[in-house]
C-alpha cells in the first residue's frame, strides 16, 4: 500500500530558468501530490532559447547522491531524465538495480527542444539497455525511431504500431506522445508489453511554451504510479494537468524563446477555491435602494478604478494585484485569465434587461457574467478539452440541481400574490423536472457511476441558498435569487461558438441554444422587475445581494467540474474527509 505521498526522486540534469530537468520534475512531482528529490547528473547552462554549456561532474559524485538519497528514504517512484553520457547511464542502472524501485519512469532525453543534443550519440546504445529496466519509458517521435531503430513515424498510427512492436519484444510498456507531429489534438497513448493501450488526449495548444512538457509529464506519471494510480488513470491524470500548465505558460513571461509551462496554475485555481473569503463586501450594496441609481452609482467605477458592486470571483489565484480591488468587494481577473475591465464597461448582455432595475442588476453582476463566460470550464467544453469524467460529472450535478431549482420554483409560484407570476413560475418549474428527465434519459443513461452521485458541496451550497429565499424571504429577495439561473445559462448558450459536428460536445452546446430559455429569461425578469419596483429600499437591496451571490454560485456550478479528481469519486459508503 503506497503512502499517500509518494516519494519520488528525480534523476537528471538542471536548467537555471526552472523550465526542464530538475526543476521541471520537483515542480511536477509537487503538483502530481508527491514529495520530491532530485539527484543531478549534469549542470547544463540553458535558457529558453537554447543550451550553453554542459558540465558533467564525476559519475562518482553522481553515486555518492544516489546512495546517500538510496540508504536514507524509501522510494515510491524513480524518474530519470537527461543522462548525458554511457557512463552516467551505466552509475544509474547499477544504482536501480540495487535499489529496485517498483516505479520506474525513463525519459529517454536525448535531444532538446531547441536540437541541441542532451546524450552523447555513442550513449544511444547504453539508453537502449536501461530502458529495459523501467516500468514505462516516455520517448517523444524522435526518440521512439532511435529506440526501436525505425524511421521516424510521421502518423500516430506508424508510432504506435512501433512501440507495440518494442514492448511485446521488451517487456516493457512505452508511452507514445504525438506532441511532435501536426494533428489537433496531442495523443498519449501508453502501450503494455500485452498490446492494451490507454490513450489520454488532450486539444493542441498554440504556443511556444512547451519547454520541458516531456520532462514534466513523465515526472508526474511516475508521480501518480508511485501514488498508486493504474497506468490509465495515472496518464490521464498528467496529460490533464499538463495541458492546463500549458495552456496558461505564456502568462508566466519566462524568457523570449520556448518558455517553460505552468506547473502551479492547477494548484493556484484549487486553493482559490477552496478560499473562505465573504463573496460579497458588507458595504458592497448600500443598506436601502430608492431607485435603481442608487445601485448604478454604487456599481460605476471610483476613482482608484475599483467596482463597489460585484461579488469577488476567483482572481485571489494568480496573487497579483491585477486580482479584486483593495476593498475585495469585485474582482477583475480570474485564474484562468488576465483582468478585465469593470461593470462600467461591460459589453451589453445579449437578453436585454426589461426595465431599470434588471438593467442595474446586470451591470452590478456583469463581471460575474463575463468570468462565467471566460471560466475554465466553459473555454474547455468549447474546445473540448474538458475531460469525459468531469463532463460526466457536470451533468449529474446539473440533474442534481435541477431537481432542487424546480422546488424553490414551485415555492415561489405557492407564494406569488400575482397569478399571472404564479403561473409563470410554476411552469417553470416543471419545466425544469422535464429538462432533468430528458437529462437522465439521454445523458446520464450509459453514464450509470454519474447517474448515482449525490449533490457536491457547491451543488448544495447553491440550492440551499436559493431554497431559503425562495421559501422564507420577501418575494423581490426570493426572484432575484432565481434570476441569475435563468439569465447567466442564457447568456453562455448565446455566447458559444458554432462547432463541427464531430465535437466531443456538440449535442451537449446544442442543447444550450434551446429558444424556450430566452422566454424563461424574459418572464423571470419582468417578475424581478416588478418586485423590486413594489418592494422597500431595504428588501431592494436585500434582492441585490441575493441576485449577486446567486451569480456567483453560479460561476462556482460551472467550475466545480474542474475541480473534481476522478478517483475521488468512488461509492461506498463514506465521509469525505479533508486533508490536514
Ligand atoms: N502544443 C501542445 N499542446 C498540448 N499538449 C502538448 C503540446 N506540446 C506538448 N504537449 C504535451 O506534452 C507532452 C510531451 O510533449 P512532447 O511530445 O513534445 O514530448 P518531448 O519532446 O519529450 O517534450 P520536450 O519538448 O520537453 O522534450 C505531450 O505528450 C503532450 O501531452
Ligand atoms: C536538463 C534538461 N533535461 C531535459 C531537457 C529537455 O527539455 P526540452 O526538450 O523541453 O528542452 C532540457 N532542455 N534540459
Amino acid at each position: 500500500m503506497p503512502p499517500a505521498i509518494p516519494r519520488v526522486l528525480s534523476i537528471a540534469g538542471t536548467d537555471p530558468t526552472g523550465g526542464a530537468g530538475t526543476a521541471a520534475d520537483l515542480k511536477s512531482i509537487t503538483a502530481a501530490g508527491g514529495y520530491g528529490m532530485a539527484a543531478v547528473t549534469a549542470v547544463v547552462a540553458q535558457n529558453t532559447h537554447g543550451v550553453r554549456e554542459i558540465h558533467l561532474p564525476p559519475a562518482t559524485m553522481l553515486a555518492a547522491q544516489l546512495e546517500a538519497v538510496g540508504d536514507d528514504v524509501t522510494l515510491e517512484a524513480v524518474k530519470t531524465g537527461m543522462l548525458g553520457t554511457a557512463e552516467i547511464i551505466r552509475t544509474v542502472q547499477d544504482w536501480v538495480a540495487r535499489q529496485g524501485p517498483d516505479v520506474l519512469v525513463v525519459d529517454p532525453v536525448m535531444v532538446a527542444t531547441s536540437g541541441d543534443r542532451l546524450l552523447a550519440a555513442e550513449a544511444e546504445e547504453a539508453m537502449l539497455h536501461f530502458c529495459r529496466l523501467a516500468t514505462v519509458v516516455t520517448p517523444n517521435i524522435d526518440e521512439l525511431a532511435v529506440l526501436t531503430g525505425s524511421p521516424r513515424a510521421a502518423t500516430e498510427a506508424e508510432a504506435l504500431a512501433q512501440a507495440a512492436d518494442w514492448a511485446e519484444r521488451t517487456g516493457v510498456a512505452v508511452v507514445v506522445k504525438t506532441g511532435h507531429l501536426e494533428d489537433e489534438r496531442v495523443t498519449n497513448t501508453w502501450i503494455s508489453p500485452d498490446g492494451s493501450r490507454h490513450a489520454a488526449s488532450s486539444r493542441r495548444v498554440d504556443t511556444e511554451s512547451t519547454h520541458g512538457t516531456g520532462c514534466s509529464l513523465a515526472a508526474a506519471l511516475a508521480t501518480r504510479l508511485g501514488a498508486g494510480d493504474d497506468p490509465a488513470t495515472a496518464l490521464a491524470w498528467a496529460t490533464d494537468w499538463l495541458h492546463e500548465a500549458i495552456t496558461h505558460g505564456a502568462d508566466l513571461r519566462v524568457g523570449s524563446g520556448h518558455g517553460p509551462v505552468d506547473h502551479s496554475h492547477r494548484a493556484r485555481r484549487l486553493a482559490s477555491a477552496g478560499s473562505a473569503a465573504p463573496w460579497l463586501a458588507a458595504d458592497a450594496i448600500p443598506a436601502r435602494l430608492e431607485s435603481p441609481t442608487d445601485l448604478r452609482v454604487s456599481a460605476g467605477a471610483s476613482a482608484d478604478g475599483s467596482a463597489r458592486a460585484g461579488a469577488s470571483g476567483t482572481g485571489a489565484a494568480d496573487g497579483s494585484a491585477k486580482s479584486g480591488t483593495a476593498d475585495g468587494s469585485a474582482r477583475s481577473g480570474t485564474a484562468d485569465g488576465p483582468a478585465r475591465p469593470v461593470a462600467a464597461e461591460m459589453p451589453a448582455p445579449s437578453i436585454a434587461p426589461v426595465g431599470p432595475w434588471t438593467a442595474a442588476l446586470w451591470e452590478a453582476g456583469a463581471p460575474l457574467a463575463a468570468d462565467i463566460a471566460d471560466s475554465g470550464f466553459v473555454r474547455a467544453l468549447v474546445d473540448g478539452s474538458l475531460p469525459e469524467a468531469q463532463f460526466s460529472f457536470y451533468l449529474a450535478q446539473d440533474a442534481q440541481y435541477l431537481d432542487r431549482y424546480s422546488e424553490a420554483l414551485q415555492a415561489l409560484a405557492d407564494r406569488a400574490g400575482d397569478p399571472a407570476e404564479a403561473q409563470f413560475w410554476a411552469e417553470s418549474s416543471s419545466g425544469c423536472i422535464e429538462v432533468e428527465a430528458e437529462l437522465h434519459r439521454s445523458w446520464l443513461a450509459d453514464r450509470p457511476s454519474a447517474a448515482d452521485l449525490p449533490a457536491s458541496p457547491v451543488t448544495s451550497a447553491y440550492t440551499d441558498f436559493l431554497l431559503a429565499r425562495a421559501l422564507t424571504a420577501p418575494p423581490a429577495v426570493a426572484a432575484a435569487a432565481v434570476l441569475p439561473c435563468f439569465w447567466l445559462y442564457a447568456e453562455v448558450g448565446a455566447s458559444l461558438p458554432d462547432v463541427a459536428a464531430d465535437h466531443p460536445y456538440a449535442a451537449w452546446l446544442e442543447t444550450y441554444r434551446d429558444p424556450g430559455f430566452v422566454a424563461g429569461v424574459l418572464g423571470a425578469q419582468a417578475a424581478v422587475e416588478r418586485e423590486l419596483e413594489a418592494a422597500t429600499p431595504e428588501v431592494r437591496a436585500e434582492a441585490v445581494r441575493a441576485y449577486l451571490l446567486a451569480c456567483r454560485h453560479e460561476l462556482e456550478f460551472f467550475e466545480q467540474a474542474r475541480r473534481v479528481d476522478p478517483s475521488a469519486l468512488g461509492s461506498g459508503a463514506r465521509l469525505a474527509m479533508v486533508a490536514r
